[in-house]
């Protein structure tokens, strides 16, 4: 059986009955101590990581996360859970989860939908035991490599049938800011040119326990932006988080041939020979 790319708090609680699990939470290390799903690794690099697409800094993101996941316990046979504290607090760092881990070549990998809010929600234990994982040897495989685009790919597409799809929030759309880290964090505001936008939060219905919206819903969104089932897209944000809860979504809803440029503005901006859009885009 395929594992499922969302699960829901109730299947989670039979699945860690059931069969080998590795749940990955990805908040702060401060939130996690103040309550978390039993069992569960803190891995918050996950979230704070800042990789370049050259293929030193691929290289150095594999290799860290190699570790980190073979230290939280994953050898290939289980199935890696990750979470954040609701879908769209943590900026998609349990997505980026589920993006970095695929691009190790991971197969079984999960994301609990609606995150620890929903399971809070439903009423499930919760603890504050730090947990001591046994380290396992964890299988680096190059089948997800296809999932990653970098910034010689980004160039080539430019101008293409490829859609460029921009999720950050509006004040980066708009180059007011650079970043989510303050706006003149990275040293130009602006676009790929070309680019089209949905910004990230509209994947998700609002709510207690915000949840991705249904995939017709989805499809509805990306049509906006002129995006079907058939299109080829390269997704970037600021650092691949907000990105990768944008890929989640998509895929949810049957958008398969989705890449994630990971490097995104945080590189783009700072080689000033690659081309921008500034200014307002309207
Ligand atoms: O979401 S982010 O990676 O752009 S900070």
């Amino acid at each position: 059986m395929s594992t499922p790319l969302l699960i829901n708090a109730s299947s989670l609680a039979q699945m860690i009955d059931r069969e080998p699990v590795v749940i990955i939470d990805t908040r702060s290390a401060e939130a996690f101590e103040q309550g978390h799903i039993p069992g569960a690794v803190n891995i918050h690099s996950i979230f704070t990581h800042l990789a370049m697409s050259s293929p030193e800094g691929l290289a150095e993101l594999k290799a860290t996360f190699a570790k980190a996941f073979g230290d939280a316990g994953l050898s290939g046979s289980e199935t890696a859970v990750f979470y954040e504290d609701s879908m769209d607090t943590g900026f998609g760092q349990s997505c980026r989860g589920y993006f970095i881990l695929g691009y190790l070549g991971y197969e079984k990998i999960s994301i609990l939908h609606g995150g620890y809010q929903s399971w809070l929600a439903g009423g499930y234990p919760i603890n504050m035991e730090p947990v001591m994982p046994a380290a396992k040897s964890f299988p680096v495989k190059d089948t997800g490599d296809s999932l990653m685009v970098d910034q010689e790919a980004v160039l080539k597409a430019l101008g293409t049938d490829i859609v460029l799809l921009d999720v950050r929030d509006v004040d980066e759309w708009i180059a007011d800011s650079s970043s989510p880290y303050g706006k003149e964090f990275c040293p130009r505001k602006g676009r790929l040119p070309g680019a089209v936008w949905i910004e990230w939060y509209r994947m998700m219905k609002p709510g207690k326990v915000p949840l991705l919206k249904t995939p017709d819903e989805i499809l509805a969104e990306c049509k906006t932006v002129g995006i079907t089932k058939d299109s080829a897209v390269y997704l970037y944000c600021f650092k691949g988080a907000r990105a990768s809860n944008t890929l989640v979504a998509l895929k949810s809803a049957g958008v398969n041939n989705v890449k994630l440029y990971f490097g995104s503005w945080n590189e783009w901006s700072r080689n000033p020979e690659l081309p921008i859009e500034e200014g307002l885009p309207f």
